[in-house]
């Protein structure tokens, strides 16, 4: 079903997979002038503690809106994901479990590669537990088929590559030392990945060495100090191990609470910062090869 909404895009939601939560909605601007080659993507990727069903794709609207739905822009596309949850007490029928979550993440992506072929002029923008996923998705030890589980329907590596950029905010790095933070947290980490184990650590961004050897494109943290659910700590200590390997990370302080980040123009300004840059590398590249 295709919802013209303003002269200059288009907005339709995409299913990815069976289940209702398996849906994505794509923001493209008009359809006359898409072609596949110059295009740049976002890719949003919504938090909520891996359960909360009142965080869902729409939490990217501002973002979307601000960034593609305008008269100017020919080149940008939005892609916002659903993903399957795990259980809450609003929402006993969901039922998964990690690695379902990334599973979804990178099957919506593989989905997009396939369709839009768009290479590595992506990035992926994570809020909260979407920004654990974000981070997951560039790691072989998921997307290269040799996690404890198969996920058959996302390739071994991203195809296309891995995003140029990933901007993370109010993140989750480090399970066990956010429920050490945090006890009250316990319950949705135990829902999401089961009893204290090895897993946790493994699903932990700050816990998985290699981000030198695995990840060579930019790497942003945002983290507001008005957080209310989250402390610098969780960001801080993932820029702390980050810089240790030696990976160059730019943090952002902003404002607002945890779930008002992704609804504010602070973010909006460093995405098209982030945008700005790769545009600036991709034309110094294109200059060298003599394009
Ligand atoms: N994203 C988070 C990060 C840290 C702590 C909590 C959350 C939550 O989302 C809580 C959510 N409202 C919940 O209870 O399901």
């Amino acid at each position: 079903m295709i919802q013209i909404t303003q002269s200059s895009f288009i907005l339709f939601r995409e299913p990815y997979g069976p289940h209702s939560l398996q849906t994505m909605d794509l923001h493209l601007p008009s359809y006359k002038m898409r072609t596949l080659d110059d295009k740049m993507w976002i890719i949003f990727i919504h938090g909520g503690a891996w359960r909360d069903p009142s965080n869902t794709k729409s939490d990217a609207t501002h973002l979307l809106h601000a960034l593609i739905h305008t008269p100017q822009n020919t080149t940008l596309c939005g892609a916002t994901l659903n993903y399957r949850l795990s259980p809450s007490p609003n929402s006993p029928e969901n039922v998964a479990t990690h690695p379902d979550h990334i599973a979804d993440i990178l099957t919506a992506i593989t989905f997009l590669q396939h369709r839009y072929q768009f290479g590595r002029n992506y990035i992926l923008v994570g809020h909260s537990a979407g920004a654990t996923l974000a981070l997951q998705s560039l790691r072989s030890k998921f997307n290269g088929r040799n996690v404890e589980s198969v996920i058959p329907s996302a390739e071994a590596f991203l195809p296309g590559g891995l995003p140029r950029a990933v901007i993370c905010t109010e993140g989750i790095y480090n399970l066990p030392d956010l429920v050490d933070e945090y006890p009250g947290y316990t319950s949705f980490v135990q829902n999401a990945f089961g009893q204290p184990s090895q897993i946790w650590f493994d699903a932990s961004p700050a816990c998985l060495p290699g981000w030198k050897s695995e990840y060579d494109g930019t790497i942003v943290i945002v983290q507001s100090r008005e957080d209310e659910l989250l402390s610098m700590r969780q960001a801080e200590g993932f820029v702390r191990v980050l810089e240790a390997e030696g990976v160059k990370v730019d943090v952002e302080i902003v404002g607002g609470k945890h779930d008002e980040v992704f609804k504010q123009d602070e973010l909006v300004g460093i995405v098209k910062e982030v945008l700005a840059e790769m545009k600036m590398d991709m034309k110094e590249l294109a200059a060298a090869l003599d394009f």
